[in-house]
C-alpha cells in the first residue's frame, strides 16, 4: 500500500487546537502520514497566547531536510512562520528540495490578537513563498492586510483575491469565517471563480479554523486531488468540526478534528467537490 504523505512547517499550539497540532490531526484524520518542522513553541490555550520560544532558522530548515530526504512528501503547508529570517531559510529549503505542491497560510495573527508574524516580515513572505504556492489562504484580516483593501462583500473579496494571485501563488483562497452572515469562502485560480459556500454555526469555538482548513487542503493534495476537490473535501471538514466542536476550555475551543472522518469511511481516498459541497451545506449528512 503507498500511503500519501504531507509537511507542515508551523508552530506548536499546546492547546492543541491549532498549528502542528491540528495539522497532524487533520493529515490523519484524512489518512494521510503526516511530519512536521516546528517553528516556533507556543504557550497557548483556549484564551489566548502566553508566550513563544522561536526555533532558529537552520534548526527549522534541518528539520525539512531530515524528513523530505528520507522519507519524502507529496504535498506541503507553512502556518506561523514568525520572522522574515524563518520565511528565507524555509524558502531556500523549498526551492532546493524542490518541494511541491505548497500550500502557505499567511497567519499573522492568532484569534485573540496575538502577533504570529513580525510585521515587517509581510514583504518577506511575499517576495519568498508566494512564488513557490499552488495556493495561499487568507482570511479577510490577512487579505486586508496583503492588499490594503477594506473587505466587506463579496465582490471586494474577489477583488483581493485577484489582486493577491497577482503576487504570484497559482491560486488564492480568501476566506470568509470573519464576515457577516453564512461562511463564503472565494477561490481564484489565476481564471476563474469559484465559490464555497458554507451555512454559519453560531458558535465560540473556531479555534485553529483556518489551519484546519488549510492542512486538509495540503491533505487532499498530497492524495493527488486536484485543487477544486481539495477545497470541496477542506470546506466538508471545517464545517463538520465547527458543527461538532467538543467545547473544550474556556475560551475559543478547538473544532473537532474526527468528526469529518466518522462521517466518511474510506476518506483515505480523494472525493470529488460536488459531493463535499453538499457537505459542507449540510445537505447530505445529518448534524
Ligand atoms: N462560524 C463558522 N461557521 C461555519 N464555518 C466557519 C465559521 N467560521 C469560519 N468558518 C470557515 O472556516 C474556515 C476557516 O476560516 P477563518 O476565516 O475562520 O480562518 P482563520 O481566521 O484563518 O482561522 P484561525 O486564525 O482561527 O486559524 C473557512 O472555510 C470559513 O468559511
Ligand atoms: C501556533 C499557531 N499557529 C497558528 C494559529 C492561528 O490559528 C495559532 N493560534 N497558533
Amino acid at each position: 500500500m503507498r500511503v500519501a504523505r504531507a509537511l507542515t512547517i508551523a508552530g506548536s499550539d499546546s492547546g492543541g487546537g491549532a498549528g502542528i497540532q491540528a495539522d497532524l490531526k487533520t493529515f490523519q484524520m484524512l489518512g494521510v502520514y503526516g511530519m512536521t518542522a516546528i517553528t516556533a513553541i507556543t504557550v497557548q490555550n483556549t484564551k489566548g497566547v502566553f508566550g513563544s520560544h522561536l526555533v532558529p532558522p537552520e534548526l527549522v530548515a534541518a528539520q525539512i531536510d531530515a524528513v523530505v530526504r528520507d522519507i519524502g512528501t507529496d504535498a506541503a503547508k507553512t502556518g506561523m512562520l514568525a520572522t522574515a529570517e524563518i520565511i528565507e531559510a524555509v524558502a531556500a529549503k523549498i526551492r532546493e528540495l524542490g518541494i511541491t505542491p505548497l500550500v502557505v497560510d499567511p497567519v499573522m495573527v492568532a484569534k485573540g490578537g496575538a502577533p504570529l508574524l513580525e510585521e515587517d516580515a509581510r514583504s518577506t513572505l511575499i517576495r519568498e513563498l508566494f512564488p513557490l504556492a499552488a495556493v495561499v489562504t487568507p482570511n479577510i484580516s490577512e487579505a486586508e492586510a496583503l492588499t490594503g483593501m477594506t473587505i466587506r462583500t463579496r465582490d471586494e473579496m474577489v477583488e483581493a483575491a485577484k489582486r493577491i494571485a497577482a503576487l504570484g501563488p497559482g491560486a488564492v483562497v480568501v476566506k470568509g469565517g470573519h464576515l457577516a452572515g453564512d461562511p463564503l469562502d472565494i477561490l481564484y485560480d489565476g481564471q476563474a471563480v469559484v465559490e464555497f459556500p458554507g451555512v454559519r454555526v453560531r458558535t465560540p469555538h473556531t479555534h485553529g479554523t483556518g489551519c484546519t482548513f488549510s492542512a486538509a487542503i495540503t491533505a487532499e493534495l498530497a492524495k493527488g486531488a486536484s485543487l477544486l476537490d481539495a477545497l470541496g473535501t477542506a470546506k466538508a471538514f471545517i464545517s463538520a468540526g465547527i458543527r461538532e466542536a467538543p467545547g473544550l476550555g474556556e475560551g475559543h475551543g478547538p473544532t473537532n478534528h474526527w468528526a469529518y472522518s466518522r462521517q466518511h469511511a474510506g476518506s483515505d481516498q480523494p472525493r470529488d467537490a460536488a459531493q463535499a459541497s453538499e457537505d459542507a451545506e449540510g445537505g447530505r449528512e445529518a448534524r
